[in-house]
Order: structure tokens, then C-alpha cells, then sequence
């Protein structure tokens, strides 16, 4: 019995991880893991800013080329050393190749998420029946609610979290954050207009010391803060935003994975960082981007990438 409940969730696996100690102490440290979901069944959901618009202007997905996008995105990993871990989708969970909402993995092991919106709350639940497919039970936060799209673990000794009060509510942070508290972290948080869904649609980190951010729609503390710790912005219009430009994926030294977008593209390129662009379309209409289309789970620190 215990074998076939084991075969059938790896069977859904691209390969059964053999490294489960996963952890994350930097969020630009050398990717080597990644959690995704295919999108079988995206579909628009109008419980944010982006996708509401889209819904207004007529969009419908094509879950065929939804589907094609996101093998690309894989291959793209895949060609960068890094191994996929594909989780199965279900009929009735239309954002679960979002699979950044769902978990983080932390210095301390990886963590469900408590995502606010109803119709993603069966995601943790899925993902949570593959972790103990694997022999594992990662820990959950109970209190409140928080999504992944709001948590930066910026580099060692610094999160970020971003709160525009809608989808990370004040509780679920404080259980978050509490670990990171007793071992010393500086844990800064960055309140957004809930229009702006998830902090990783204004903000991500491309090196240990640079980030992607559109600054005029981010705190003023949380941006004087950020250069005082010496970390420069790369500041993108806010017209990039709707369609996710600062939404990439970094792999470790100055490579990044960015959707075709000019803007993000131009600048990393002029700053000597190693751009790889996908075609994301399908997702950003749905309001999710490459950094939320992706959970890492293991990166190396100190490594270099190739
Ligand atoms: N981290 C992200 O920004 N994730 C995108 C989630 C999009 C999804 N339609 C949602 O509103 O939850």
C-alpha cells in the first residue's frame, strides 16, 4: 500500500530528488533545483490587477501554447544545469504553475506558504502530498497568510518581505519571519499597492548586491534602507510592470532567465549580466511571471555558475 501511494506521486515527478536537505540562503547564490507545475489547466483568474485587465480586453488562454512556453522554460533550466522537479496539475487548481506562491525553501529547510486566496489554498495541499511522497513533511505557516511571491531571502543576514496587506497579511509574516528573527536576520519589510499583487512583481535580486526594481512603486524606507545595506537598484519604468518585467530568475553569477522584455533585457545586458529570455506571454496575462513560475529549492552558496 505504502509503495503504491509512493509510485504514485513520483510517478508524476521528472526525477525523484536524491538531495532532500534543500535550502536556500540567498536568493541569487547557484541554482541547482526547482520546483514547477505544468499549466494543463491555467486559467484567468480575476483575483488580481493584471489578469482582470486581460479578462476586460477579451484574453482567453491557449493552454497548448501555455503549455509550450513553459517546456521552453524548463529546457532553458535545464541547459543551465538545473534539475526540474515537475509536480502534477489538477483540474480544479487553474494558478498552480505558480509555484513560487506555495513554499519557500529557507536557510532552515522549506516552508508552505498560507496563500490567501481561496482557490490557491488546495495548491499547498498538492504540493504538500508530494513532499511526503518524498518522506518528508515540511512545516507550514498556520497563522495568517502569506504568499512566496512576497518573500526574498535577499542574501545571507537579510529578507525582505513585501505587504500590500491583501495577499501576506501582518500575521502570517511575523510566523514567517520568526526563525529568521532568533538567528539574527535583518528582516525589512516593504509595505506595495495591493494593484501590484506580490512583491516579486516590483523587486528581485539579480546578484548579491544589484536588484531589479521598479523604485517609484516602492517604499522610500525600503528603498533608502536597500542602499544602505549597499545594494544598487536597476530601476525599471512602471509601465514594465503589468507585464512582469522585473520578474526574472537569477542563477548565480549574473546569469539570469528574463521574459522578452526589452526593458529588463537592455539593462542586465549593459551591466554585464548573461541574459537567457523566454517567452512567458500566456502566464504574465494571468499576472505571473518567470521568478513565479519557479520555487528553488536548492542553491549552492559560494558556487559559480558556468
Ligand atoms: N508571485 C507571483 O506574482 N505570482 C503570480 C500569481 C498570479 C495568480 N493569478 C494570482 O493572482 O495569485
Amino acid at each position: 500500500m505504502k509503495l503504491d501511494l509512493l509510485s504514485r506521486y513520483t510517478s508524476a515527478i521528472d526525477s525523484v530528488p536524491t538531495i532532500l536537505d534543500w535550502r536556500i540562503s540567498g536568493e541569487t547564490d547557484l541554482l541547482s533545483d526547482v520546483v514547477l507545475c505544468p499549466p494543463d489547466y491555467l486559467a484567468p483568474v480575476p483575483c488580481c490587477t493584471v489578469t482582470r485587465d486581460n479578462l476586460e480586453q477579451g484574453f482567453a488562454v491557449d493552454v497548448p501554447a501555455a503549455k509550450r512556453q513553459h517546456e521552453a522554460l524548463c529546457a532553458a533550466l535545464r541547459r543551465n544545469g538545473v534539475t526540474c522537479h515537475l509536480v502534477t496539475p489538477e483540474p480544479d487548481l487553474p494558478d498552480m504553475c505558480f509555484t513560487r506562491d506555495i513554499a519557500v525553501a529557507t536557510p532552515f529547510g522549506p516552508m508552505l506558504t498560507a496563500p490567501a486566496m481561496p482557490h490557491r489554498r488546495g495548491e499547498t495541499e498538492a504540493l504538500a502530498r508530494h513532499v511526503r511522497a518524498w518522506g518528508l513533511n515540511w512545516p507550514r505557516v498556520t497563522t495568517g497568510t502569506i504568499e512566496g511571491g512576497d518573500i526574498c531571502i535577499a542574501r545571507e543576514g537579510l529578507l525582505l518581505i513585501g505587504s500590500s496587506g491583501e495577499r501576506t497579511s501582518r500575521e502570517g509574516l511575523e510566523e514567517f519571519a520568526a526563525p529568521f528573527h532568533d538567528a539574527g536576520w535583518e528582516v525589512l519589510v516593504c509595505p506595495f499597492h495591493a494593484d501590484h499583487l506580490h512583491l516579486d512583481t516590483l523587486f528581485c535580486m539579480v546578484s548579491p548586491d544589484e536588484a531589479l526594481a521598479c523604485v517609484e512603486l516602492l517604499d522610500a524606507s525600503f528603498v533608502a534602507r536597500l542602499r544602505e545595506l549597499g545594494i544598487a537598484l536597476i530601476d525599471m519604468p512602471a509601465a514594465s510592470v503589468p507585464q512582469l518585467g522585473c520578474n526574472i530568475l537569477a542563477l548565480g553569477g549574473k546569469k539570469i532567465i528574463a521574459s522578452e522584455d526589452d526593458e529588463a533585457v537592455s539593462r542586465l545586458r549593459a551591466r554585464d549580466y548573461h541574459v537567457v529570455t523566454v517567452d512567458v506571454s500566456q502566464f504574465t496575462r494571468c499576472g505571473g511571471g518567470i521568478h513565479c513560475l519557479t520555487l528553488p529549492v536548492r542553491r549552492v552558496p559560494g558556487a559559480r555558475g558556468g
